[in-house]
């Protein structure tokens, strides 16, 4: 029976690498999917991860039906045996909802990628319905990890250096955002997300911890 599975994890834990992965074995027995990305930081309709893999893919573009896609393509005499959704925090609601019709009704395997949560620990609209409709959540294994060494949960918003909790919800990553600055992710702890420190701000509360001592030796007024 086929199955709508949500991968999901926090940024950097190897998503785009484990759909890219998957749509290879299945393509390599012989099996035909389709794959769907939406906003990926390598360009338009294209599948990209870290390791320096891509394929091409169908952009998710706000209106796209991707119901009708699918039945196109089988109207159209081509197989559609699975189908790969990358970036799918980005997609609308309803599109999800085309995803589990597809799972239902024609009884095709979907398997979506995506991060749950935002830079303000809020679900993205995308993942929200996924949540509510998948068959099967699954957590990726590899863990990213915050710098302090523990497992990283929270996606941290840098811009200029400095982590930000507000903004528009949709900033691809590592871009130049122009007069809002660069914008950078970062992948932290709880403790450290609640906290606003990623590893600049560690780092530099760090230095000042060491420099403190000195400056108080090196201070000419005694102490009171
Ligand atoms: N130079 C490298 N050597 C080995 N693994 C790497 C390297 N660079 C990135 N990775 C792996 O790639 C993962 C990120 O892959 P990617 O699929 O792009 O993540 P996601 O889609 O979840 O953001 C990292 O967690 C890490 O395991
Ligand atoms: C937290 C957060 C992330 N994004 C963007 C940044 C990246 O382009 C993608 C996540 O891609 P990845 O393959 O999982 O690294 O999402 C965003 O727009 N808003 C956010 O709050």
């Amino acid at each position: 029976m086929a199955e709508l599975v949500f991968f999901s994890g926090t940024m950097d834990c190897g998503k785009s690498t484990l759909a890219l992965q998957m749509d290879h074995n299945h393509r390599a027995r012989g099996r035909h999917g389709l794959t769907f990305t939406r906003l990926d930081r390598a360009g338009e309709a294209i599948l990209s991860s870290r390791l320096g893999l891509a394929t091409p893919a169908i952009e998710v573009t706000p209106e796209l039906d991707l119901w009708e896609v699918v039945v196109t393509h089988l109207m159209g005499g081509q197989k559609v045996d699975f189908v790969i959704c990358d970036e799918a925090q980005f997609y609308a609601p309803e599109q999800i909802e085309h995803l589990a019709r597809v799972v239902d009704e024609l009884d095709i395997d979907v398997f979506a990628f995506g991060i749950t949560a935002d830079f303000r620990t809020q679900l993205f609209p995308g993942s929200r319905r996924l949540i509510e409709l998948a068959d099967r959540v699954q957590v990726l294994q590899v863990e990213a990890m915050c710098w302090c060494g523990r497992r990283a949960t929270h996606n941290a918003r840098i811009v200029d250096g400095v982590m930000v909790v507000e903004g528009e919800q949709v900033v691809v990553g590592d871009t130049d955002g122009g007069a809002s600055g660069l914008v950078e992710y970062e992948v932290l702890c709880r403790r450290h997300f609640m906290r606003r420190m990623n590893a600049k701000a560690a780092q530099a509360a760090a230095l000042s911890a060491d420099v403190l001592p000195l400056e108080l030796d090196a201070c000419p007024i005694p102490p009171c």
